[in-house]
């Protein structure tokens, strides 16, 4: 048996169609997919990008913002972003499973990431969030909001980016160790996990995005680590 982490992107849940139907249904051909691991015997770990999801909800909290309903923080839609993706897949996977006549749960793990707060990355804005702009919007974008930065990404057009610093701790990583030692179908560290750096001894949520590569990479070598 094979411990298997799949990192799904956030453009690949959102290519085109923003709505949540067909979010949903990008989530659902993929877990067609990953449930042949679970056939074969395999222990399967689910994490996922958020960029555009988180991008997209920033757009809508600042879009409707007033003293009486204030727009979130980009931290707390990471974390809407975890709930929301891991909606969709904690749906297509339970129907799946029944289809194939497989008993198993599956469950997400609302999961923060420790980050260095002297992590470069924090004055060195790069991980593309939201829609794609091209030239004309990007004149206009700039001319309403001085404060972002914007970045080509992959000659796909321009995108907002925001800090992404690296993770250096899964905040809820004996808890998601528990939840797959069950057997349990976990959905962690969503869009990279919630950043948050240690701060008098507590949690304190930041202004950034992790990359969902990253993060798989320390939840993988750490699973290894300790199986
Ligand atoms: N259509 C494309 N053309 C060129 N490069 C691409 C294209 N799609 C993806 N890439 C490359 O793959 C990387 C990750 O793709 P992206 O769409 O951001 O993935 P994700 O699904 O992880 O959000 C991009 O930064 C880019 O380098
Ligand atoms: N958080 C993150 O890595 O998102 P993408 O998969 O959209 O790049």
């Amino acid at each position: 048996m094979a411990k298997v982490v799949v990192a799904l992107g956030g453009n690949a849940i959102l290519s085109k169609d923003a709505s949540a139907e067909a979010q949903r249904k990008a989530v659902g051909s993929t877990v067609e997919q990953l449930v042949n691991f679970i056939e074969n015997g395999d222990q399967l770990i689910i994490t996922h990008g958020n960029g555009p999801q988180v991008g997209n909800l920033l757009l809508q909290q600042i879009a409707v913002d007033t003293p009486a309903n204030p727009a979130m923080p980009l931290d707390t839609c990471g974390a809407m972003t975890q709930g929301s993706i891991g909606y969709w897949f904690q749906n297509a996977m339970k129907e799946e499973l029944t289809k194939r006549g497989i008993n198993k749960d599956v469950m997400t793990v609302i999961t923060q990431t420790i980050v260095d707060a002297d992590d470069p990355a924090f004055a060195n804005p790069s991980k593309p969030i939201g829609p794609f702009y091209d030239e004309v919007q990007v004149a206009d974008i700039k001319a309403e909001h001085p404060d972002w930065n914007l970045m080509e990404d992959a000659g796909r057009g321009y995108r907002r980016v925001v800090p992404s610093p690296k993770p250096v701790e899964i905040n809820e990583y004996s808890a998601i160790k528990t939840v797959v030692d069950a057997g349990i179908v976990p959905i962690v560290s969503g869009g990279g996990g919630i950043p948050v750096v240690r701060q008098d001894g507590k949690l304190v949520g930041q202004e950034a995005v992790i990359d969902k590569d990253f993060s798989a990479a320390k939840l993988l070598s750490w699973l290894m680590l300790t199986s």
